[in-house]
């Protein structure tokens, strides 16, 4: 069976990643999103096992000493955030593509373990567009508002590693370059290859 295809989709926080990832799930498509663990607190209407698993600093490290991150980094107040490998291998092995909504630290890292990880970066229309959708959103106190748009423009000085760059002014339009990407890279001769082995076979025979 084809493997799925891993996907890191990183953005400063507000730029839209979250909508656009659930919309896309929406999609008659084999995919998944990785639930990461996070030592943040859970935000008013987030769910255990759903957005994140929330757990304690001593419960994280204990999980990087059992070696469970593919990649983990510290993102927002000090906070940890990482992606545990075992549901991301599962979920390939089935054919099915897996989404993970990381930053840049985590990003490089899997670049290092998973070469042919395909990367998107998404990019906000402005910093004031970026801001009134952090305020619009309503789940951030003012000072973690202004705490993301600090640390907003040194994910985005990060955009170079990336393999796309999707800007997510209108929705619709974001939702369709990714749809775009996602098709091209299904079409990739590497990926078609695995899916047409039989076919292949048979076609080059003599
Ligand atoms: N490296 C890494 N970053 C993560 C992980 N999970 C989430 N993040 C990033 O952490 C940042 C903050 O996430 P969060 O506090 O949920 O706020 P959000 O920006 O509204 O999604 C975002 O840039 C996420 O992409 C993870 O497992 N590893
Ligand atoms: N293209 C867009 N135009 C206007 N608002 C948007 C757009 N994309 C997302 N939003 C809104 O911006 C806010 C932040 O989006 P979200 O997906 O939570 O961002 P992220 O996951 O990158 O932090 C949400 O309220 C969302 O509905």
């Amino acid at each position: 069976m084809a493997q799925g295809n891993l996907y890191i989709i990183s953005a400063p926080s507000g730029a839209g990643k979250s909508s656009l990832i659930s919309a896309l799930l929406k999609d008659n498509h084999k995919m998944k999103v990785s639930v990461s663990h996070t030592t943040r607190s859970p935000r008013p209407g987030e769910v255990e096992g759903e957005h994140y698993y929330f757990v304690s600093v001593e419960q994280f490290e204990q999980l990087i000493d059992n070696d469970v991150f593919l990649e983990y980094a510290k993102v927002f107040g000090g906070n940890y955030y990482g992606t545990s490998l075992p549901m991301i291998e599962k979920s390939l092995a089935q054919g099915i593509d897996v989404f993970l909504d990381i930053d840049w630290q985590g990003a490089q890292q899997i670049r290092e373990k998973v070469p042919d990880v395909k990367s998107i970066f998404i990019l906000p229309p402005s910093l004031v567009e970026l801001e009134r959708r952090l305020i619009g959103r309503g789940q951030d106190s003012e000072e973690v508002i202004l705490d993301r748009m600090a640390k907003a423009q040194d994910e985005m000085s990060h955009y170079t590693e990336y393999d796309y760059v999707v800007v997510n002014d209108d929705f619709e339009q974001a939702l369709t370059d990714i749809r775009h990407i996602l098709s091209a890279e299904q079409l990739k001769t590497r990926t078609q290859s695995l899916r047409y082995q039989g076919l292949i076979t048979e076609l080059l025979a003599k």
